[in-house]
This record gives structure tokens, C-alpha cells and sequence, in this order.
């Protein structure tokens, strides 16, 4: 099942929808892997009944293909691939590795967001379209993505401003209903994630997943928590 659908099926299976991510390092907050092997944290994740994984391929985040194409072989749940895509052969490339979703984002793509979308889509894959302004989403809006994710902090400085769920407050009326809206990065307390579902329909977690102490435990309550 792709990710857009997973994430309606959670939601009417009463879970929260969660994209947890396998974040192998934070330009804030340094090493989050610990030595742990991304793929036993991908069990993890998968023993907790989220939604979907989300991966970072970017050099900034110390992520690679090869730990994507692995994630991808290894689960059977939908993966989203973050990166700054830029080129249609990259999404050729997503789709050849088995990846469910793809992220563009409209701060680096543009006017060119549309056509990235279809043609990704056309690839088989999902398009989570990300938006950071009100500018942003009306760009976001004029394609024909099946999700947006509102992104609380700024990619372009590499995430290390203290973004949280306010700015989905802010956002989500200016996104589309008809789309899969999903809040991401700065989510993390159950709180916050509570926050982020009044509107969106889903939330993508990686810092505060891989920080935890006990990670099942602690991903399994954001799953489970009630609304
Ligand atoms: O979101 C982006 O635009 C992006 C693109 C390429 C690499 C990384 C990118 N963002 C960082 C993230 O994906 C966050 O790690 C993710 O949203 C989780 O956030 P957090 O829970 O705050 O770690």
C-alpha cells in the first residue's frame, strides 16, 4: 500500500498516523544514530504501528542510497525518500529502488513543482509536497500531489531554528483538504503531536524518536495516545 493510503487507513483504524524517520544525524543536535544499526530501528518502528518510514538520502544528514535501497527490501510498509531532489533521474531512481514517496520541495523547485509531481507520479510514486509559506502552499495547491507536508522549520538553514507545530496552526488552512496534509519536523511530545492532528493528518517524527531512551515504548505512545 502506498503511503497516502496507509496514512487514511491508520487514521480510520483510530491509530495517529505516524512517519517515523531513520534520522542518522540532526545539523542541531549531532549524532542521533548512536551506533545503532538503521535497520534494527526500522523493526522498531515497525513492532510500534506507524504509518509509514521516512529516510533522509541528503549528505547533510549523513544519509546514502544504499541505506534507503536496504530499508526499502526490508520492510513492507511504505518508504518516503527525503532529499533535494532536483532532477527527473533522481526520481527515476526512487522509483527503481522500490520507494513509496517522494519529497519536492517547493522552495527549491518553484514553478517547476507541478511537472515534478506528474512526473513522479507517473513513476508510481506518491509526492509529498512540501511547503514552508503561505506562497509556498499556493504552489503546493496547483498541483495534483496526494500529500503536502508543512515543514515547522526552516530547511534552508538546515533545520537548526527551533520550528514547532504553530506554524501547521498557521498553514493548514491554506493547504488544500483534499490532499493527505501532513505536519513535519519539530514534533516532540505528545502534546505537540496532538496539536499538529487537529489539522494535519499526519506527522512525521525523526529527533525526538531517535533521542528517546526506550524507543518502542515511546513511539508506541504516540501511536496509541488519544485525541
Ligand atoms: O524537509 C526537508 O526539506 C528535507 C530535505 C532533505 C533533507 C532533510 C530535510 N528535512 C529534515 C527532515 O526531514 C526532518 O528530519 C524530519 O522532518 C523530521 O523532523 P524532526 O522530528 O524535527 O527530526
Amino acid at each position: 500500500m502506498n503511503l497516502s493510503n496507509m496514512v487514511k487507513l491508520r487514521k480510520k483504524e483510530g491509530a495517529n498516523p505516524v512517519i517515523a524517520e531513520i534520522k542518522v544525524y540532526s545539523p542541531k543536535h549531532g549524532d542521533l544514530l548512536r551506533g545503532r544499526d538503521p535497520l534494527d530501528i526500522l523493526r522498531i518502528y515497525e513492532r510500534s504501528g506507524v504509518a509509514g518510514i521516512s529516510y533522509i538520502t541528503a549528505n547533510e544528514f549523513k544519509g546514502n542510497f544504499d541505506t534507503l535501497r536496504q530499508i526499502c527490501n526490508e520492510t513492507d510498509l511504505p518508504v518516503l525518500r527525503k532529499d533535494f531532489i532536483t532532477s527527473k533521474g533522481e526520481i527515476e531512481r526512487t522509483a527503481e529502488v522500490g520507494a513509496s514517496a517522494i519529497l519536492l520541495i517547493t522552495r527549491i523547485l518553484g514553478e517547476k513543482t507541478a511537472e515534478f509531481v506528474d512526473y513522479a507520479l507517473d513513476h508510481g510514486l506518491d509526492t509529498l509536497v512540501e511547503v514552508h509559506s503561505i506562497e509556498e502552499a499556493r504552489i503546493a495547491n496547483e498541483t495534483n500531489t496526494t500529500m503536502i507536508g508543512i515543514n515547522n522549520r526552516d530547511i534552508a538553514i538546515l533545520e537548526r531554528d527551533d520550528g514547532n507545530v504553530e506554524l501547521t496552526e498557521r498553514l493548514c488552512r491554506h493547504v488544500r483538504g483534499d490532499v493527505v496534509r501532513v505536519s513535519e519536523s519539530g514534533i516532540r511530545s505528545i502534546d505537540d503531536l496532538k496539536r499538529a492532528l487537529k489539522c494535519a493528518d499526519a506527522a512525521l517524527i525523526g529527533t525526538a524518536f531517535m533521542m528517546a531512551e526506550n524507543t518502542e515504548e515511546f513511539v508506541r505512545a504516540f501511536v496509541e495516545a488519544g485525541r
